[in-house]
């Protein structure tokens, strides 16, 4: 057995908190038993590189129970929650001495370096062969295997493009180790049926090496299935916001004035989550179709200028920049909370605040800074600016992933079983399908879908079954 984490005693919390999970995760539970006899994966193995949670840990379990060998790595060197590392390491019939469970490279806290070790060592089987499928959030795993394939078709260095990671280095020295006369990256890529990918980060690497001619695989945007995008944005950061201020701060969001920066899906989720505590929600946008929105859902909406002196509590989630000036922060009130929970970690200008005449940083506790200015006012700022549903709380909850990660289950059934269907290119996938992963999840909410009659759905020119509206359908 081979695997790396942080301490495998923790193996027996991590099984406890997976088996509440699964109850949190119907979709995958539902799909273990709909393919437990056919074995749609039998003959896949999956590299996976996802954050190694104990959701995460539900998904690759989920893989395993449908035929399919797996290995695995977090795709975030904070992400790991080592209690879900060991756990999989272990498996559900292993011991701590007797480990039976998954090869799992990760533990929270990983260097750069170590994080590209786990991420080779997970793509290299036993006997040096390697996956046949990637699922990947965020594009590291197919980012390695893209740039040793090019290091060894050009038996030169190959060159970073501006989607890189900063730590491009580590990666030309590992590739210069790795790659040699046996073509190690070549036989991997040449194996690799394809990639299912998470994140829009991933999503948008794919289109990339796709529209450069350089994608040697096809891949499925998971990312841009309703039943995943919708539900992590919306439904997710309604339930983590609250969870986020509650365990960082403890303030009373009751009565307060709460400005939300933006009103896509995370902002919509955030400004209902936060009104439902009793907050008196204030929203800032730029697109007039969202403010419209805003406004229709009866809130106010002004600018950041107008009411930062007001304020009680700030929330990002724009998935733009600078959205918080250091200025804005020297102008709100005692104490007010500054958080961001878009999709980067560049929407508080955390910079300029450091550089402010004056400023002291207190830090209370991790994730939880006090910044004192000059004046002797001070501002609680959160996770250092970075996602405070991440670094406050424990992100989305088990039942907003099952949707995403029931998602993932069927485009690797999709992507292994019918690769002649899918050449080279990216793809989301089909309608029914994102329809069939809602249906999975009904039941445990206690739903009763209605049926349309054959007439009915004549009239509005579907099937039955479905699918029930166009590709181009907004929810
Ligand atoms: O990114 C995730 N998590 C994370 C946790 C801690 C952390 N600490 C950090 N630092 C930064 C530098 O200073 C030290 C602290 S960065 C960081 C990131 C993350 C994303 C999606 C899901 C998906 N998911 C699940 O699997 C279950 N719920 C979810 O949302 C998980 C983790």
């Amino acid at each position: 057995m081979d695997f790396k984490v942080a301490d495998l005693s923790l193996a027996d919390f991590g099984r406890k908190e997976i088996r509440l999970a699964e109850h949190e995760m119907p979709g995958l539970m539902a799909v273990r038993k709909e393919y437990a006899a056919s074995q749609p994966l039998r003959g896949a193995k999956i590299m996976g590189s996802l954050h190694m949670t104990i959701q995460t840990a539900v998904l690759i379990e989920t893989l395993v129970a449908l035929g399919a060998e797996v290995r695995w790595v977090s795709c975030n060197i904070f992400s790991t929650q080592d209690h879900a590392a060991a756990a999989v390491a272990v498996g559900p019939n292993g011991t701590v001495d007797n480990p039976q469970g998954v090869p799992v490279f990760a533990w929270k806290g990983e260097t750069l370096e170590e994080y590209w070790w786990c991420t080779e060592q997970a793509l290299t089987w036993p006997g040096g062969e390697g996956p046949n499928m990637i699922l990947d959030d965020g594009g590291d795993a197919t980012l390695l295997v893209h740039k040793g394939a090019e290091y060894e078709k050009a038996g030169a260095v190959p060159s970073a493009t501006e989607s890189d990671p900063e730590e491009w280095h580590v990666i030309i020295d590992l590739l210069t180790r790795t790659v040699g006369e046996e073509k190690k990256w070549t036989k991997i890529a040449e194996q690799i049926k394809g990639v299912t990918e998470e994140t829009t980060t991933g999503v948008h690497r794919l289109y990339e090496m796709f529209k450069s001619g350089t994608l040697l695989f096809p891949a499925i945007n998971v990312n841009d299935s309703v039943t995943k995008s919708k539900f992590d944005n919306k439904y997710g950061c309604r339930h983590s916001v609250i969870d986020g201020l509650n365990r960082a701060t403890d303030v009373l969001i009751g009565g307060k004035v709460a400005v939300v920066c933006g009103y896509g899906d995370v902002g919509k989720g955030c400004a209902d989550a936060l009104r439902g505590q009793g907050a008196r929600v204030i929203v800032t946008e730029i697109d007039p179709i969202c403010a419209l929105q805003a406004a229709m859902d009866g809130f106010q909406v002004t600018t950041l200028d107008e009411v930062v002196g007001i304020a009680d509590i700030f929330v990002t989630t724009t998935g733009n920049f600078d959205i918080i000036t250091a200025d804005h922060m020297a102008r709100m009130k005692h104490q007010a909370i500054v958080s961001n929970i878009g999709h980067f970690d560049n929407e508080i200008d955390m910079a300029g605040l450091a550089k402010t005449p004056g400023i002291v940083r207190n830090n209370i506790k991790p994730q939880v800074d006090e910044w004192v200015f000059e004046d002797g006012h001070s501002i609680l700022v959160l996770a250092e600016g970075r996602l405070m549903n991440l670094g406050c709380a424990t992100g989305h909850p088990s039942f907003v992933m099952s949707n995403s990660f029931t998602n993932q289950v069927i485009a690797q059934i999709e992507l292994f079983t019918k690769t002649e269907e899918y050449p080279i290119g990216v793809y989301t996938l089909p309608k029914h399908l994102d329809e069939k992963v809602a249906r999975l999840h009904l039941d445990a909410l206690g739903v009763k879908l209605t049926t349309l009659t054959k007439a009915q759905a004549e009239y509005i020119g579907v099937n039955v079954e479905g699918p029930y509206k166009p590709e181009h359908y907004r929810y």
